[in-house]
C-alpha cells in the first residue's frame, strides 16, 4: 500500500517562486497541493486554483496541510507564520529581507510549530558556504569582497544569501567586522572591511561571488543558479523533511545532513 502524499500549501502562488514551487510540486511523486493563495488575484497556476491570501486561516483549518511553503515578503511571511502557529501547521519559508524584529516574530512561531527558514534552497549554495568558510579560515589577512547579482525585480539588497555568507565569513574571520556597501569618493579600504556589492539587472536568477585576495594571489568562489527550479526542488525537499517534526527552528543544512545519513 502506498503512503499518503505529502500535502503542501503554497503562499505567494502568483510570484516567481510560488509558481515554480507549484510547478515542481505537480511534477513530484508523493506530493499533493492542498491549496495555494496569493495576495492579488491570479489565474490558476500549474492546474491549481489560487485563493485569496485573506482566506489563509480558514484554509489552514479546513485543509490541514502537512506543511506550508512560503515565498512572499517579510511582513506577509511573519503573518503567515503566526497563522501556521495558530493552526499547528509546519512552515518552510524562503522569504528574505527580514528586519530583526520580524525575525524575532518568525522565531516566536517556532515555539508552537516547526519552522524552517533558508535564504537559499540551492544545494550548490550550501556547498559554496562550506567552501567560503574553509577558504576564509585558510587565508587569514586576505581581503574579502562579496558580489551578488539578481534580476531587476528583486526588492531586498543585499540578498538573503549574501547576508548568510557574510555571517559565515565574520564567524571565521573575527578581524572582519565592517560591511561596506559599495564605495564612492575618497574611500580607501581598511583591513576590517568586507565589501558588499549588489547588482540588479535583467532576468539573472541569482549569482553569488566571493573574492579573497592577498597581495600576490586571488581566489574566487562563485555560484550561479541556472533557473528557479533549483530553489523550488530544495524547498520541497525541506518541506518533506520538516513535516511531522517537533516545534523548533530549523535550517536547510539539517535537511542536507539528513540526506548524507540516508
Ligand atoms: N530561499 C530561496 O532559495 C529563495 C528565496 N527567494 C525569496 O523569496 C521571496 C519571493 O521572491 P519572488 O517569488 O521572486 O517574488 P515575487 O515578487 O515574484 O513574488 C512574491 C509573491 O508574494 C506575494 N506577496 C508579496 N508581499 C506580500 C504580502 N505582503 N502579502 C501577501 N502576499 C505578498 C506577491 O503577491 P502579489 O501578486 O500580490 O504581488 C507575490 O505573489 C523573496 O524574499 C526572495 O528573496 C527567492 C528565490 C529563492
Ligand atoms: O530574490 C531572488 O530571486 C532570490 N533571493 C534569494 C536571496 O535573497 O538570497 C535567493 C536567490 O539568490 C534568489
Amino acid at each position: 500500500m502506498s503512503a499518503d502524499p505529502l500535502s503542501v500549501a503554497v503562499t505567494g502562488a502568483g510570484g516567481r517562486m510560488g509558481r515554480e514551487v507549484l510547478s515542481a510540486a505537480a511534477d513530484r511523486e508523493g506530493v499533493a497541493v492542498a491549496f495555494a493563495v496569493n495576495r492579488s488575484p491570479v489565474d490558476p497556476v500549474a492546474g491549481v486554483a489560487v485563493e485569496p491570501a485573506d482566506d489563509l486561516d480558514d484554509l489552514l483549518a479546513s485543509e490541514e496541510p502537512d506543511v506550508l511553503v512560503d515565498f512572499t515578503g517579510p511582513a506577509s511571511a511573519v503573518a503567515y507564520a503566526e497563522a501556521c502557529a495558530d493552526a499547528g501547521v509546519p512552515l518552510v519559508t524562503g522569504t528574505t529581507g527580514f528586519a530583526d524584529a520580524q525575525l524575532d516574530s518568525l522565531r516566536a512561531a517556532s515555539d508552537a510549530v516547526p519552522v524552517l527558514k533558508a535564504s537559499n534552497f540551492a544545494r550548490g549554495v550550501a556547498a559554496l558556504r562550506r567552501a567560503v568558510r574553509e577558504a576564509a579560515a585558510a587565508l587569514p589577512g586576505y581581503d574579502v569582497e562579496l558580489t551578488e547579482t539578481h534580476h531587476n525585480g528583486k526588492r531586498d539588497a543585499p540578498s538573503g544569501t549574501a547576508k548568510s555568507i557574510l555571517g559565515d565569513v565574520e564567524d571565521v574571520r573575527g578581524d572582519l567586522d565592517e560591511r561596506v556597501h559599495g564605495r564612492e569618493g575618497d574611500a580607501p579600504r581598511s583591513p576590517g572591511e568586507v565589501g558588499v556589492h549588489a547588482r540588479r539587472a535583467g532576468d539573472v536568477t541569482g549569482e553569488h561571488e566571493v573574492l579573497l585576495a592577498g597581495n600576490r594571489e586571488t581566489l574566487e568562489l562563485t555560484h550561479r543558479a541556472g533557473d528557479r527550479g533549483v530553489f523550488a526542488e530544495g524547498a520541497l525537499d525541506a518541506a518533506a523533511w520538516l513535516a511531522g517534526r517537533d516545534p523548533g527552528w530549523y535550517g536547510f543544512g539539517e535537511v542536507l545532513d539528513a540526506d548524507g545519513d540516508a
